[in-house]
Order: structure tokens, then sequence, then C-alpha cells
């Protein structure tokens, strides 16, 4: 049992959360037929072209600020209610942008519901402008340069996700170069549905400090080592990888390999509803079907916010909260066993 454990993820993108029932009243809500995407309740795709697919079709329910909003503390209730103290929220400025909204107003929306659920659970988040490769290196630029004149306290990171099989890394670096020079923190997609050479890209031409998933490194010994000795830290969806078909199933998943191996990992959900999961299953998968023990699931979670994008006052006051609950359940454990 995970309940108990102290929880954090770095790696949500928010139209990804949406649970299928908000989906279907906003398909209500905006006259939309989304049979196509959403049947009996459940999202309906086959491969990863088909989630990309899918996760446009339900982004596009979402038109309004205030759509924006409850999606954002629909997310971060549920996270708090499963003891979740942090997560940084993965957002699109080209989704605004596409639904006629634009990027301002879309982030506002965003930005409110991260306040409306801070001041209800205490749960801190930030967010994360991605751009989406399938739309071409120059909308990757632009949202860097969004990202990096937003000057909003809450966007302290940037991210590239979308198809990754389009393009090289090589020609989306200029965008990673923008976000660095605006101080922005760097995470990228790759080594999901590529292979280990994506991995190999990403830490040459960007350099980032975290990659989102990189699980694919595994086949090629040397690049573990490599990302063990950097030090950098990636986001692993177990439950999204195995949805997707990036491994078989949970036994032949990475997870505990590379952490063997000296590799920074940390637990996250990615797009939970679309793969039938949510960062509380994350946890109890990585506990009772993986078999990671307490302690190392705690050290994953550590993991997450020593490389989380926030201020050191944020991060000590995080670790603080994480030490002081983790600490007293080891002292409890003590406690039994004396
Ligand atoms: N798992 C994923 N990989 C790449 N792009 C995404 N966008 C949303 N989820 C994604
Ligand atoms: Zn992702």
């Amino acid at each position: 049992m995970t309940r108990h454990l102290l929880k954090a993820e770095i790696h949500c993108h928010i139209e990804g959360a949406t649970p299928p029932a908000l989906a279907a009243t906003q398909a209500r809500k905006y006259g939309v037929d989304a049979s196509k995407v959403l049947r009996d309740g459940a999202y309906v795709w086959s491969d990863f072209s088909e989630f990309l697919v899918c996760y446009d079709a339900v982004a596009a329910l979402f038109k309004t600020a205030d759509d924006y909003a409850l999606l954002t503390e629909t997310y971060l209730l549920e996270l708090a209610a499963a003891n979740t103290i942090y997560s940084e929220i993965i957002v699109s400025p080209d989704h605004g942008d596409r639904i006629g909204l634009g990027a301002d107003a879309y982030l506002a929306g965003i930005c409110d519901g991260i306040h409306a659920a801070r001041e209800k659970t205490g749960i801190e988040a930030r967010i994360i402008v991605t751009g989406e490769r399938h739309f071409g290196p120059d909308r990757v630029i632009s949202a860097a340069e969004y990202a990096a004149r937003a000057k909003n306290p809450l966007v302290t990171g940037f991210n590239m996700a979308g198809e990754e099989r389009m393009g090289r890394v090589a020609d989306y670096a200029r965008a990673f170069d923008i976000a660095r020079d605006a101080g922005l923190g760097l995470t990228i997609h790759a080594g999901e549905v590529c292979g280990a050479f994506s991995v190999a890209d990403a830490l040459d031409l960007v350099k980032p400090s975290r990659i989102g998933h990189g699980v694919r490194a595994i086949e090629d010994p040397a690049l573990v080592e490599r990302l063990a000795e950097l030090g950098t830290v990636l986001e692993v969806c177990p439950g999204s990888n195995i949805a997707l078909k990036v491994f078989p199933d949970f036994d032949s998943h990475p997870l505990k390999r590379l952490k063997a191996a000296g590799v920074r990992v940390c637990i996250n959900s990615d797009d939970p509803p679309f793969f039938h999961t949510s960062l509380a299953r994350e946890y109890e998968i990585a506990s009772g079907v993986m078999g990671i023990s307490d302690g190392e699931i705690d050290e994953m979670t550590r993991t997450a916010i020593e490389a989380a994008f926030v201020d050191e006052a944020t991060r000590a006051k995080l670790i603080a909260r994480f030490d002081a609950q983790s600490g007293s359940e080891a002292g409890d454990e003590a406690a039994i066993r004396a």
C-alpha cells in the first residue's frame, strides 16, 4: 500500500489529465460530438499517432480560461487527495492559440486553477511550457519565445513533447537555447517512441537536467552509465509506457534496472486517464507490481523534488515537508520493530 506515502510528480500534461467525465461535460457544453475519441467513459486510440490525435481532440473541448481553471483545479485536487505535495504541469500555448483563446488567457486559466487548489489543499505546482514537435520547429521556437517573455512566476520550465519521430533534436535545439537564456529549466521528451539515440541527441544538443521518459536509454548500457554520471533525472511514466506499448508489460519495464544502475529516476503519470491510470496508481504499480520498496519509492519522490523547477526556498520547504513525513514514518516503523 502506498496511500500513506507523500508523492510528487514533475511530468503531467494538463489536457492529458482530463477525466473522461469532464471531457463529456465539456463536449455537451459546446455541442461537440466527441464519440470518435470518447466512448463508454474511456478515450479511444490504439497507437501513439492516434493517441496524439485523441489528445488534441480532447484539448479542443476546453475553450475558455475558466475551462482551464476547472481542469487544473480538478487535477490538482485529485493529486492532493492522494497525498501529493508537488506537481509540474506541462502546458502548450499552441493549444490556447489553436482554439482561439490565445496563449495568455490559456495560461491565466491554468494559473487560476493552481492558486485555487493551493488555497484549498496546500499543494504546490509549477508550469512547464512545451512546444509540440509535430507542429514543426517554428512553432516550438515560438513556444520557447512565449515562455521566455511570459515572466510568469509559475512558468519555470520548457519542454518539447509530441511526435518524437518528427525531425531530429538538432532541428529544435534553438528553442532550447532561447529557454535556457531566459533562465528556464529544461526537459525534453526523448527515448519514449524513439530509441537510445534520441536520448543521446538530447544530452548532446539540449543538455537538459531532466528527460521526459528516457526509458529506452536502457537499450545502450554506455548511455545508461552516462546518464548516471551526469545525474540527469528521468521522468519515468510506467503506465504510459505500457499503454503505448513501449514495453510489453511491467515486468520488462526498466524502471528498477535504471535505478539500480544509478540513474536518478522518479514516478509520473503523463496523461493519466488516457492510460487508465493516476499518480496514486503509478505508485501502487511501483510497489505492488514492480516490487519496489517504500524506501526506494521515497528516494524517487525526493529525486522529483530535488529536480523540480522551483526556487531554492520553495524546494527547501518541500524537502522539509517530505522529510518530516517520511522520517516520522521511518521512526514509527522503528518503534514498531523495537
Ligand atoms: N507521452 C507523450 N509523449 C509525447 N507527447 C505527448 N503529449 C502528451 N503526452 C505525450
Ligand atoms: Zn509526456
